[in-house]
């Protein structure tokens, strides 16, 4: 099993690219069940999680082909993969794929939409919270679907099709989001979407749904509508910065001190994290570069942020932040609302000398001057990352183990880091 080594003490200094989104990229991978046309996605990022879905969109029949070269320095030059699904060999979706993966649950909507049915097992992913599947399943049942769960699948039907329908998410969820707009894309008739998570991502998708020939308006606000047509298109459509990698790495400067060019994505993405991060200290600037994260000197202040649906604080940066917290000048508390069991990364941070206590969905993070370096175990994606961003100040050596979480979503860290002067090198096997 691979690990990270990262000896602390350098501060960060150069340009780092910004890949195309992993929450973003799987989506638009699924959206390729809609069409029997080829759905074209460039800037896809190489990750262990996209490599999975591949894996289960194949299980389905989607071919693909890979084209374009990346260049070491260029954001710009992801891969470009080909997605097409002739036919639909098969609406099951197996536990021993689905199970690796939250996000191949999405298939559910594409599959019901096309073949009018789909058995799809109950989903797995990071363990940061329970993380039920009510709203999908009520969602789809709105659309006119029959939802049996048997044996640890969802079994849906829709005989004759999707029926477009008015429905208000009680709570809000990206994936169940996402999920209504590929289905409600092909249903018959209009379908109303309230309470719609307004991330980029979910803006994202609806602007390659409707390149294939979809009629979705107001992704990105809480109301989506979309009016269902007979059948989707191919379409060529780019993958969007990630907002996440560019919010770690921004914390990564912020806790190491330097001057770092994120290239490839703006501050439009992130502006609730930027402006903790700029009351942190840090100096935050858009430039024909990219974005531009500063701190030359000055202590790193405390700041409370409280997670929320975007526009709020992502939850996906809150274990990053609060490394960054772990060594500011006072006292700051944390509140995680969307995961109930998103502070794994607690007790491994404790282990570098943090000093963090937690009551209920709180923690107060309470600053030292100094953390010394330790083995660690990464719990999942974002806690594994906030080992490293506290790694990259610590005291001799860190040791992230089960870095397997990383791959998931971070691509090529240790180059990307090491270019701006952190020692950091993987060690396989
Ligand atoms: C691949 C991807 O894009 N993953 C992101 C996506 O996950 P994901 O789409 O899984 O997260 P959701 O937005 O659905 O989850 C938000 C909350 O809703 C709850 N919920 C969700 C569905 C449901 O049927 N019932 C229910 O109660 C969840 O348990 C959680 O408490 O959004 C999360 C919240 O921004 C991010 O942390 C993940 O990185
Ligand atoms: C939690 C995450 O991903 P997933 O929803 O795929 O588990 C994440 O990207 O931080």
């Amino acid at each position: 099993m691979d690990r990270i080594r990262i000896r602390g003490g350098n501060a960060l200094n150069g340009t780092i690219p910004i890949s195309g989104a992993k929450n973003a990229a799987l989506p638009l991978m699924i959206a390729s069940l809609l069409t029997d046309d080829t759905l074209t996605l460039e800037n896809v990022p190489h990750l262990a999680d996209v490599e999975q879905l591949i894996r289960i969109l194949g299980n389905h029949g989607v071919d693909y082909t890979v084209s374009g070269k990346r260049l070491a320095t260029q954001a710009s030059s992801g891969r470009t993969i080909h997605f097409t699904a002739r036919t639909i060999v098969d609406t099951t979706a197996p536990y021993e794929l689905v199970s690796k993966m939250r996000a191949s649950f999405w298939v559910i909507g594409p599959l019901l939409a096309r073949c009018h049915k789909a058995r799809v097992s109950l989903p797995g992913g990071c363990a940061i919270g329970t993380r039920p599947v009510d709203l999908f399943i009520e969602g789809l049942q709105a659309l006119g679907a029959t939802i049996d769960i048997d044996a640890g699948y969802i079994v849906a039907e829709a005989k004759g099709g999707l029926v477009g329908n008015r429905y208000t998410f009680p709570k809000v969820s990206v994936g169940a989001t996402h999920v209504m707009m590929m289905a409600a894309s092909l249903a018959k008739g209009q379908t109303v979407i309230e309470n719609a998570a307004r991330e980029p991502e979910v803006a994202d998708l609806a602007a390659c749904l409707n390149a294939m020939g979809a009629k979705i308006s107001g992704a990105g606000t809480a109301t989506i509508t979309i009016d269902g047509v007979p059948a989707l298109s191919g379409a060529r459509h780019r993958v969007l910065p990630d907002r996440i990698e560019t919010g770690t790495y921004a914390m990564a400067v912020a806790m190491t001190g330097g001057d770092v060019t994120l290239e490839g994505t703006h501050s439009g993405l992130l502006q609730t994290a930027l402006t903790a991060l700029g009351d942190a200290g840090a100096e935050i600037t858009d430039t024909s570069g990219g974005l531009r994260i500063v701190r030359n000197g000055g202590g790193i202040r405390p700041v409370d942020v409280v997670t929320d649906p975007f526009p709020g604080f992502p939850t996906d940066l809150q274990a990053q932040f609060m490394a960054l917290m772990t060594r500011s000048d006072g006292v700051s508390h944390i509140t995680e609302t969307i995961f109930e069991n998103r502070f794994m990364h607690v007790q491994e941070l404790a282990r570098l000398g943090a000093r963090i206590s937690l009551s209920g969905q709180m923690a107060r993070v309470e600053g030292v001057p100094r953390l010394v370096g330790a083995p660690v175990m990464a719990t999942d994606l974002r806690a594994s990352v906030s080992l490293v961003i506290a790694g990259l100040v610590a005291e001799g050596e860190t040791l992230v183990n089960r870095v397997y979480h990383l791959d998931r979503g971070f691509e090529r860290l240790e180059e990307k880091l090491g270019a701006c002067g952190a020692e950091v090198e993987r060690i396989s096997g």
